[in-house]
C-alpha cells in the first residue's frame, strides 16, 4: 500500500509539469475533453441499461409500436456511443503526443544541459540507457498513465451509477427462495461485490508472479538487444579475431535466458487465463441466477431481469478494473521507477556541477589558464593530480607528458569544466574560445561537410573554405563528397579521423587548442607537417598537446610532465621534474 502511495506521488510529480507548461491550456483542454467524454459513455450505458428494461418488456408483451421506437431510440444511442468512442480514443491519442513531445524535448534540453548526459555516466548505473528513458519509458508513462488514470475514473463512476441503479432493482426484486422474500436490502449490490472480490483476490493468487516473470522479461530482451548492438559496434574487431563462434554462443544462452522465461510466462498464462475465461462466463449467468427466483415467482417482468443482467455486468465490469489493468499495472510501476531515477540523475548531475566542494572554472585572467590550489580527483575522491599557481601562457605551445593514468586527459576535462570532481580553480579568459581534439575525433552521422563543421551549424563555413583546409591536412579527396552523408567515425581511417579533427581546428581558429593524442595515429612526418600546418595558420593560437613522442619537442616551446608526488601526480615543468 505505502509502496502504491510512493509510486502515485512519483506518478502524480512526473505528470504535473506538462499541465503547467506553455502547452497547458491544450494539454488540460484535451484531458478534459477525454474526461467528460468517458463520463458520457457511462451516461450513455445507463441510458441502455434502462432501455434493457423497456426493450424486452416490449418484446414479452409482443408490443409492435414500443418495439419499434425502442429500436430507434436504441439506434440513436449506439450512434452517439459510436462518435464519442471515436473522439474519445482520437482526443486520447492527440494528448498523448502532445504530452509526449513536451516531456522529450523536455527531459533532452535537461539532459543536454552543460554536460550533465557526461556527469550522469561519471555517477555510474543510476541513470542507464537514456536512450530507452527518452523513447520506450515516456511512450508507456504517457500511454499506461492516461489508460489507467481515465479507466480508474470511469469504473469509480460506472460503479456509483450502477450500485444505484442494482439497489433499486434489488428493492423492486426482492431475493425470493422456498416461497417467501427475504429482506436482504441491495442483495444484488452485495452479490456483485462478492463475486467481483473473490475473482479480484483469485485472480492475484493465480497471477502475481507474472508481474516477477514479466520484469525479468524485459531485461533479458533488453540484455540479448545490448549484446547484439556491441556485436554491431565491435564488427571489424571480431571478425579480425574469428570471434564469430564465441559470439553466436553468447548470443544464443542470452537469447536461451530468454526462451527459458517466457515458457515460464506461457505456464502462467495459461493458468491466468483458465481461470479468467471461467470467470467471465460465469459472470453471464450469474446475475440471472439471483434474480431467477423473483422472476419466476413473477415479481418482476422480463424487462426488469435482463436490466438488472445488464446492471450487474456493468458494475461487476467496473470493479473487475483491477483484473483486466492486472499486467499493465506493475509494467507502469517499472516505467515510473526508471523515470523516476532518470530525472533524479539529471538533478543529481546538475548538483555535481554546482556543490561547493568542486573545481571552480572560473573567468578570469588575461590571456593565461591559471591552475590555482588545484586537485583533480577519481569520482570515488581518490586524489589523481595537484597543480597549484601552474600558468598555461597565452601563446606558448605546452606539451604535456606522463604516465599512463596519470590525469593528462583529466586535466584536459576539467580546464573545459566537464569534471567536476577535486577543488581549486582554473581562472579561464572571459569569453576565450577553447577546443578540445582526442584521439578518436566524434563526427555526428549526416553530411561530411555538417561532420567537418560540427559543432557549429551546417553551412557556417563555404565549401570552397572546407575544400582548401582538407587539402592543407591532406585528405583532398575528400572535397568532392562534402555533399555525401555517411557514418564517418565509421568509414574513415583513425589517421584520416585525425586529420579530419585538424581541418576542424583549423576552421575554427580557437584561441587555445587542446590536443590529446590528437596527432597519434599519424607516422611521425605526417604528424610533424600538420603541427607546421598548425604553426603556420593558427599563429595565435595557444596549443597545450598530451603526446608520448619526443619528435613532438620540437613543435613546442615548453614541457610540462605529471610526475608522481605521493599519492597522486603532479604537474611540473619538465626540468625540474628531470630535477626531483
Ligand atoms: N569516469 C571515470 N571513472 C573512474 N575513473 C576514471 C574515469 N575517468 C578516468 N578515470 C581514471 O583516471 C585516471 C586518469 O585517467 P586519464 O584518462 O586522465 O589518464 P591519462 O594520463 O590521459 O592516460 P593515457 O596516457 O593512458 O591516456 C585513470 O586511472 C582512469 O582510470
Amino acid at each position: 500500500m505505502k509502496n502504491l502511495r510512493s509510486t502515485l506521488a512519483t506518478v502524480w510529480r512526473i505528470a504535473i509539469p506538462y499541465f503547467r507548461s506553455e502547452d497547458k491550456w491544450a494539454g488540460r483542454g484535451l484531458l478534459a475533453a477525454v474526461i467528460a467524454i468517458e463520463l458520457a459513455i457511462v451516461g450513455i450505458n445507463v441510458l441502455i441499461n434502462q432501455w434493457n428494461s423497456r426493450f424486452y418488456n416490449a418484446l414479452q408483451e409482443r408490443n409492435w409500436d414500443s418495439f419499434v421506437s425502442e429500436i430507434i431510440y436504441f439506434s440513436v444511442l449506439a450512434a452517439a456511443f459510436i462518435l464519442l468512442a471515436v473522439y474519445q480514443l482520437y482526443l486520447n491519442q492527440w494528448l498523448q503526443i502532445r504530452w509526449r513531445r513536451w516531456m522529450t524535448a523536455h527531459y533532452l534540453a535537461d539532459w543536454l544541459h552543460e554536460a550533465n548526459h557526461y556527469r550522469m555516466q561519471l555517477q555510474g548505473d543510476a541513470a542507464d540507457n537514456p536512450d530507452q528513458r527518452m523513447t520506450e519509458d515516456v511512450k508507456l508513462f504517457v500511454d499506461r498513465t492516461l489508460n489507467i488514470g481515465v479507466g480508474l475514473l470511469s469504473s469509480i463512476v460506472t460503479i456509483a451509477s450502477f450500485v444505484t441503479i442494482l439497489w433499486g432493482l434489488s428493492n423492486a426484486a426482492p431475493l425470493h427462495m422456498f416461497g417467501q422474500d427475504i429482506a436482504i436490502p441491495g442483495y444484488l449490490v452485495w452479490g456483485a461485490l462478492i463475486y467481483s472480490v473473490l475473482g479480484t483476490i483469485l485472480t492475484h493468487l493465480i497471477g502475481w508472479p507474472l508481474v516477477g516473470i514479466d520484469f525479468r522479461q524485459q531485461q533479458y530482451e533488453a540484455d540479448f538487444r545490448f549484446n547484439l548492438v556491441r556485436v554491431r559496434e565491435n564488427s571489424e574487431q571480431i571478425a579480425l579475431l574469428n570471434g564469430e563462434a564465441a559470439e553466436r554462443e553468447r548470443l544464443l544462452v542470452r537469447f536461451g535466458r530468454v526462451v527459458e522465461n517466457w515458457l515460464a510466462i506461457m505456464s502462467r498464462t495459461k493458468k491466468v487465463t483458465a481461470f479468467t475465461a471461467s470467470y467471465n462466463q460465469a459472470s453471464v449467468i450469474f446475475p440471472y441466477v439471483l434474480v431467477a427466483p423473483a422472476y419466476f415467482a413473477q415479481k418482476i417482468q422480463l424487462g426488469g431481469m435482463m436490466q438488472t443482467a445488464s446492471a450487474f455486468s456493468n458494475v461487476q465490469g467496473a470493479l473487475s478494473f483491477f483484473i483486466t489493468i492486472y499486467r499493465q499495472l506493475a509494467e507502469w510501476q517499472a516505467v515510473v521507477n526508471r523515470l523516476d531515477g532518470f530525472e533524479a540523475g539529471i538533478v543529481a548531475a546538475g548538483e555535481l556541477a554546482t556543490r561547493k566542494e568542486r573545481i571552480h572554472v572560473v573567468n578570469a585572467g588575461d590571456g593565461a589558464i591559471d591552475l590555482k590550489d588545484l586537485t583533480l580527483r577519481l569520482p570515488n575522491g581518490t586524489p589523481l593530480v595537484n597543480a597549484d599557481g601552474f600558468s598555461l601562457r597565452r601563446g606558448e605551445r605546452t606539451l604535456l607528458t606522463g604516465p599512463s593514468g596519470s590525469g593528462k586527459s583529466t586535466l584536459f576535462r576539467a580546464i573545459a569544466g566537464i569534471w567536476p570532481f577535486g577543488s581549486g580553480s582554473i581562472a579561464v579568459p572571459a569569453g576565450a574560445t577553447l577546443m578540445m581534439l582526442p584521439q578518436r575525433p566524434y563526427f555526428p552521422t549526416g553530411t561530411l561537410q555538417a561532420a567537418i563543421e560540427y559543432p557549429a551549424k551546417e553551412g557556417a563555413f563555404t565549401p570552397a573554405q572546407i575544400s582548401q583546409t582538407l587539402e592543407l591536412v591532406g585528405l583532398p579527396k575528400l572535397a568532392s563528397q562534402l555533399d555525401e552523408h555517411g557514418h564517418w567515425n565509421r568509414t574513415l581511417s583513425l589517421g584520416e579521423q585525425q586529420r579530419l579533427g585538424l581541418a576542424r581546428a583549423l576552421l575554427h581558429v580557437p584561441q587555445y587548442l587542446f590536443l590529446d593524442e590528437a596527432t597519434a595515429s599519424l607516422d611521425e612526418p605526417s604528424e610533424a607537417a600538420l603541427y607546421r600546418l598548425l604553426e603556420a595558420k593558427l599563429p595565435a593560437t595557444t596549443i597545450i598537446s598530451i603526446g608520448h613522442r619526443s619528435t613532438l619537442d620540437a613543435f613546442h616551446d615548453r614541457n610540462v610532465v605529471l610526475a608522481r608526488a605521493g599519492d597522486g601526480f603532479a604537474l611540473q615543468d619538465s626540468k625540474s621534474a628531470a630535477a626531483s
